[in-house]
């Protein structure tokens, strides 16, 4: 089950700044990962061992006054529809507003838990203020400041008790997602797979609303694709059908196993791209990433490989993953491109043995062994894959603390050289020995 946590209220309450406290930003793992808070509309957080993505509805809200009022009341909706837990924001320096009562009355009907939050308690005497909002009848408000961080963390404490324990399942058919930002043509890729795959053995129909799971049997191999493409054809504006997508999206990204990431080609890597693929890997997802509408670039032989060395480049520290241009439209590749998400699935789920990691890695650390800290010499004496789903590889040491970032990349780099790990989140652990 995936923990969603969705910040709603009215404008300049302070959501973007709560946001912003909440996710994990300190890591930027990714050349271009993109930093300001509208475009970022969610994250990863952790909290007393929980994690959760939190959505900042402020992001979806735009245009012009009249829509405004309406989306925040329709955004809250969807919230609750699809939110593990809806953070309600309020001012206590502006007091109740006409629109705190308004959303408050759609929250009221919830069976989510919903926790009022009394923003900008900067003090005694405005968090005094706070009390004022037990009038909307969603019972004790949180006096926070996100600005400050104060109350923070007993609204966070609270926040995880709705949350569910992340538990590693050992899935015997791989899940696969498929995400992407509107119109990339995820639907186009389900549906030519659809279309030209004839063996579906179940269409396991959730609700309507819920993400789609199908399990398919492609040369003899059975996984789950989940449908995240289906929108809220009920809503005419662009912004909540885009926020809603985005929830869909989000939860099928923590139930599965491998995220297929769709780009358009014809706009390359996004902003937002790079946050989901930062978001899959936090959440340890092998990840693929198609380039698709393929067949709108102009081509010549060196079309390809540049393409692929500028993505490449831009993922950073993530440039191990696999690649694949397609066009779902005139299905090129398609059935190459879940073969390829099986792979990573394969990667992922590998067992590499103790003896394998040690006579591969030993040897490359003693040609390049950890450059000494302050005089002290760091020996690494063996190394373990731990019983973990996603790997985890443990360095036993003299001097754990002492190993660099360079030395861990380097590691890290040696790793995926000579073992299959393409797509697949890698966790280095350095343990005392
Ligand atoms: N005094 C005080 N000001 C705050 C606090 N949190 C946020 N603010 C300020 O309130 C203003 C609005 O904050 P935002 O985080 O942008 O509010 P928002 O709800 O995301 O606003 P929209 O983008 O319009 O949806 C900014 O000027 C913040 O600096 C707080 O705890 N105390
Ligand atoms: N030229 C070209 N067009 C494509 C390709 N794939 C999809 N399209 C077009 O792109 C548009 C969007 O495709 P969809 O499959 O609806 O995209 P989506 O990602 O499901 O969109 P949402 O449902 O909004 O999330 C449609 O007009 C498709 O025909 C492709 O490979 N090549």
């Amino acid at each position: 089950m995936a923990n969603i946590v969705a910040i709603v209220g009215r404008p300049n309450v302070g959501k973007s700044t709560l946001f912003n406290r909440l996710v994990e930003e300190r890591k930027a793992i990714m050349a271009s990962e993109s930093g300001t808070t509208r475009d970022r509309h969610y994250g990863y957080a952790t909290w007393n061992g929980k994690n959760f993505t939190v959505v900042d509805t402020g992001g979806y809200v735009q245009g012009s006054s009249d829509i405004f009022e309406k989306s925040i009341c329709e955004q809250a909706k969807i919230a609750i529809e699809e939110a593990s837990v809806v953070l309600f924001m309020v001012d206590c320096q502006v007091g109740i507003t006409a629109m705190d009562k308004e959303v408050a009355h759609i929250l009221r009907a919830a069976d989510k838990p919903v926790l009022l939050v009394a923003n900008k308690a900067d003090n005694v005497d405005t968090a005094l203020m706070a009390h004022e909002f037990h009038a909307l009848g969603l019972g004790n408000p949180y006096p926070i400041s996100a600005a400050s961080g104060t109350g923070t963390g007993d609204l966070l404490d609270q926040v995880t008790v709705y949350c569910q324990d992340t538990i590693e399942q050992e899935t015997d058919i791989p899940k696969i997602a498929i995400l992407g930002r509107p119109n990339v043509g995820k639907s186009s890729l389900l549906n030519a797979l659809l279309g030209e795959e004839r063996s579906i053995v179940t269409p396991i129909a959730g609700t309507t609303r819920d993400a789609i799971d199908t399990t398919y049997n492609l040369y003899g191999k059975n996984f789950i694709l989940t449908d995240t493409a289906g929108i809220r054809k009920k809503s005419k504006v662009k912004e909540d059908i885009e926020f809603y997508s985005t929830l869909r999206a989000l939860k099928a990204l923590q139930d599965a196993d491998v995220c297929i990431i769709m780009i358009d080609a014809t706009l390359g890597l996004e902003g937002q791209d790079v946050n989901l693929i930062s978001l899959a890997y936090k959440y340890k997802k092998g990840i693929l990433l198609l380039v698709n509408k393929w067949d709108l670039i102009k081509k010549d032989n060196h079309t390809n490989a540049q393409f692929k060395k500028n993505i490449e480049q831009e993922l950073g520290a993530h440039s191990h993953i696999p690649i694949l241009f397609i066009s779902a439209l005139h299905k090129q590749r398609i059935f190459q491109a879940i073969e390829k998400a099986l792979e990573v699935y394969t990667n992922k789920t590998q067992k590499i043995s103790t003896a394998a990691l040690n006579q591969t890695m030993l040897p490359v650390i003693e040609r390049y062994p950890p450059p000494a800290v302050k005089g002290k010499y760091i020996k690494i004496k063996y190394v373990a894959r731990l019983p973990t789903h996603t790997p985890v590889i443990a360095f036993f040491c003299n001097l754990p603390q002492y190993v660099q970032p360079p030395y861990k990349r380097y590691l890290e780099n040696q790793l995926r050289k000579n073992f299959n790990l393409a797509g697949v989140p890698v966790q280095l652990v350095f343990r005392k020995k």
